[in-house]
């Protein structure tokens, strides 16, 4: 049965606005209903003040929608800002000024600068005490491997670690944590995150299925990251590690420019190519002021199993050589090695599967190393060191 966006949006007309004047479609709050079989997405544009007061008229406008013939299920998300990352039509952006053109990396150079933030999307999340981007500037080069086992490192040394999997389009950590099922609300409407070696983890993964994922628009899915960062029962965090999504696109600047980021780490191969990339990912962080933590190699040299030899698969230490150039810190290599991939893919990554192994121990190295420059970047701030 094909779904009539036509019903759905007369069905919405019974919800009232977040003033109760008038209903949601009329005063054109609605975006774009995305259908995909018997399951829709949409958000509702709400104001920022008034958000956290709003589930009201989500879960309203929720069972409205349900309420339409061939509607099986409906994803409603409040977004604070319509314009904020969509990508058409296109928001009406201020252009860069001649410095800024200048200093943005070759793709970026002569296009108009990002959306400002969401107003208060940089106020701190209650109970966390630390948000930390992992991010990489391109895909496949173990970003969210990384990520996982700096957290597990983290937590390892007795600190209360959060994950978020924000790399909505191709969510790791399930597979990587051997997580499976959906995450539930608890009473308060707080999301729950699923627990894993210790570990308290949100990923899109555990919300909806992929399919829905890739069908979201821009401020969709900036709103499903909101919603997954501050509307979480996360408890009380020492850190919480954010599993970017690849590359140094619009999207990523954007969440850049949403998440209260106390630092970033960027990891990269020693391929020239994900070098060059990597350098977008630190100019990017650069351009909305989040401290670089640090740049860590992967891949960076194969470790034979039988003979223990090592050999530079894709070059080696251009990482090393290239943070030095630039002042930043190197943070450590990680070679390429069977036992990651095979502790990752079988849901234990390998700082709980072997703790007391190699392996294990250049991942503590590089989170203690992460910490120990994200508390003296605090204190250069005059924050909590
Ligand atoms: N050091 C390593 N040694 C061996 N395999 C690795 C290593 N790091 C990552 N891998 C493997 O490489 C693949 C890609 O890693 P991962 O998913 O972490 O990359 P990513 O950068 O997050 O990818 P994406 O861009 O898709 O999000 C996975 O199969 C992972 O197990």
């Amino acid at each position: 049965m094909t779904i009539a966006i036509a019903q759905i949006l007369d069905q919405l007309k019974r919800v009232k606005g977040p003033e109760l004047t008038g209903n949601i479609v009329d005063l054109g709050l609605v975006s774009e209903i995305v259908a995909q079989g018997d399951q829709i997405s949409f958000s509702i544009s709400v104001p920022p003040q008034l958000v956290g007061q709003l589930e009201p008229l989500r879960a309203a406008a929720e069972r409205a929608a349900l309420a339409t013939p061939g509607v099986a299920r409906a994803q409603v998300t409040l977004t604070t800002d319509q314009a904020v990352a969509d990508p058409a039509p296109q928001p009406v952006r201020s252009a860069p000024t001649a410095s800024q053109a200048d200093a943005l990396p070759p793709p970026m150079q002569k296009r108009t600068a990002p959306a400002a933030p969401v107003p208060g999307a940089k106020a701190p999340v209650p109970g966390i005490d630390a948000i930390i981007a992992v991010a990489s500037g391109k895909g496949g080069v173990g970003k969210s491997t990384t990520s996982v086992n700096i957290a597990l490192a983290l937590q390892a040394s007795g600190l209360r670690v959060g994950i978020l999997d924000a790399d909505i389009y191709g969510p790791s950590m399930p597979r990587l944590l051997g997580l499976s099922g959906r995450t539930q609300s608890g009473d308060d409407r707080m999301l729950i995150p699923h627990e894993a070696y210790g570990l308290k983890v949100m990923s899109m993964g555990s919300i909806v299925d992929e399919e829905t994922a890739t069908a979201w628009r821009g401020p969709m899915v900036m709103q499903a990251l909101t919603q997954m960062l501050r509307q979480v029962a996360w408890g009380e965090l020492d850190v919480l590690i954010v599993d970017m999504p690849p590359g140094t696109g619009d999207a990523q600047l954007t969440l850049s420019q949403n998440v209260p980021l106390a630092g970033a780490v960027i990891v990269s191969t020693p391929q020239d190519l994900a070098l060059i990339d990597a350098r977008k990912g630190l100019k990017m962080f650069r351009k909305v002021d989040v401290p670089i933590l640090g740049i860590v190699e992967n891949m960076s040299y194969f470790l034979c199993p039988d003979c223990g030899g090592q050999q530079a698969v894709f070059g080696h230490g251009g990482a090393r050589s290239e943070a030095e150039r630039i002042g930043v810190l190197f943070l450590g290599e990680v070679p390429l090695v069977m036992a990651i991939r095979e502790t990752s893919d079988g849901g234990k990554p390998i700082v709980v599967a072997d703790p007391d192994g190699e392996q294990a121990r250049i991942y503590q190295n590089i989170a203690q190393g992460m910490w120990t420059r994200l508390s003296e970047e605090r204190m250069l701030a005059g924050g909590r060191g």
